[in-house]
């Protein structure tokens, strides 16, 4: 039970500041309305594992290094402990090789144990980092929204986990992030979420997904109607952007996901991408308007769901910058 003493304390900002939540611990909210693209926190690792499919013995030995200020800070974020046994599969298939099989037991003994324990609090609050992953002691507060108003990123060039509003947050308000793919249907997340512990109230997980009326229907039609066209663009894209660009209506495509990721509210680096590739096919079929047009979209995203000290900025700058050059260059 939280007590006033044990709240703990954000970082000295102008922000936000953490306030205990009835069945949800602490949470990050707004001190003041914060505008889209505003880096809300810029976080130092805490606990580093540099291997993704890591074992108790690396979180131990990532432990082992730590000041004991810093043990004792690790000690103090959630856990994921006091999970019902009954409610996770009670066996492990044969085919699963014999390290992965002891990776799967550690994480299950962690999470139906009776104790906090160095997994149990890596599991629940760790970020990707690299080929790795760490524990960011303030960004490990923001809570799980699946129509978040900020997202998360590690930037590698600064050292930091940031946390950035995606959109205009209201003063009060929660900050929230998403600890899931935002495409994922309600079941997917439900179950990715279930490691965390916790079952999301959320709109789009609460309302009934079957009444039309609803935000979680048009949500649930949304994010049906992405993976559909990301299955449809998968192979038009990225090295293979060229053959896209011959591809009848595969901008048509392109426009209609930007306008579902911005209807679910999804500002993350994941639209710039669509809007970047948008404004390269529309350099390679010559129409330069539009795509300096969406260039210049491309370039705002990123930078207010990463910033522009992230280093794969400097590439959407460019690619403006180039367009920019051309249209001007045609003007003359
Ligand atoms: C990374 S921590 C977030 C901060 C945490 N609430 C705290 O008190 O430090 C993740 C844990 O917070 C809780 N949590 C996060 N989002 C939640 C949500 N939408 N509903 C209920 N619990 C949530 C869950 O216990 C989850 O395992």
């Amino acid at each position: 039970m939280a007590t006033v003493e044990s709240i703990p304390v954000a970082p000295p900002n102008e922000y936000y500041e953490i306030r205990a939540i009835p069945g949800k611990g602490y949470g990050c909210f707004a001190l003041k309305a914060i505008k889209r693209g505003t880096r809300i926190l810029a976080d130092d690792p805490l606990l580093v594992v540099p291997m993704a499919n890591y074992m108790q013995r690396d979180i131990q030995e990532a432990f082992e290094k730590l000041s004991p200020e810093q043990k004792a800070q690790y000690f103090t974020l959630h856990s994921g402990h006091g999970q019902d046994a009954r409610k996770w599969p009670s066996r492990i298939h044969e085919s699963v090789a014999e390290q992965e099989r002891q990776r799967i037991q550690e994480q299950h003994q962690a999470r139906i144990g009776k104790e906090p324990t160095l997994i149990s609090i890596f599991q629940i609050n760790c970020m990707e980092m690299d080929q790795g992953a760490a524990v960011f002691p303030h960004a490990a507060r923001f809570n799980h929204n699946c129509n978040p108003n900020a997202c998360f990123t590690w930037n590698s060039a600064i050292g930091k986990e940031t946390i950035h509003a995606m959109s205009d947050i209201s003063s009060g308000e929660e900050v929230t992030i998403s600890y899931c793919d935002m495409v994922h249907d309600k079941k997917l997340r439900s179950w990715e979420l279930k490691h965390y512990g916790f079952v999301c109230d959320c709109r789009a997980c609460g309302e009934d997904e079957d009444d039309e009326s609803t935000f979680a229907y048009q949500s649930a039609t949304r994010r049906f109607r992405l993976q559909e066209l990301e299955r449809e663009t998968r192979f038009l894209r990225g090295s293979r952007l060229e053959c896209g660009a011959r591809e009848e209506g595969f901008v048509k495509k392109l426009l209609e996901m930007a306008a579902l990721h911005q209807q679910e509210g999804d500002y993350t680096a994941r639209l710039a991408t669509v809007f970047l590739d948008m404004a390269l096919v529309c350099e390679f079929n010559k129409d330069i308007r539009m795509a300096a047009l969406t260039a210049a979209k491309a370039v705002q995203v990123k930078k207010d769901c990463q910033g522009a000290d992230f280093a794969e900025y400097a590439k959407y700058a460019a690619v403006l910058a180039r367009l920019n050059a051309k249209l001007a260059e045609r003007k003359a």
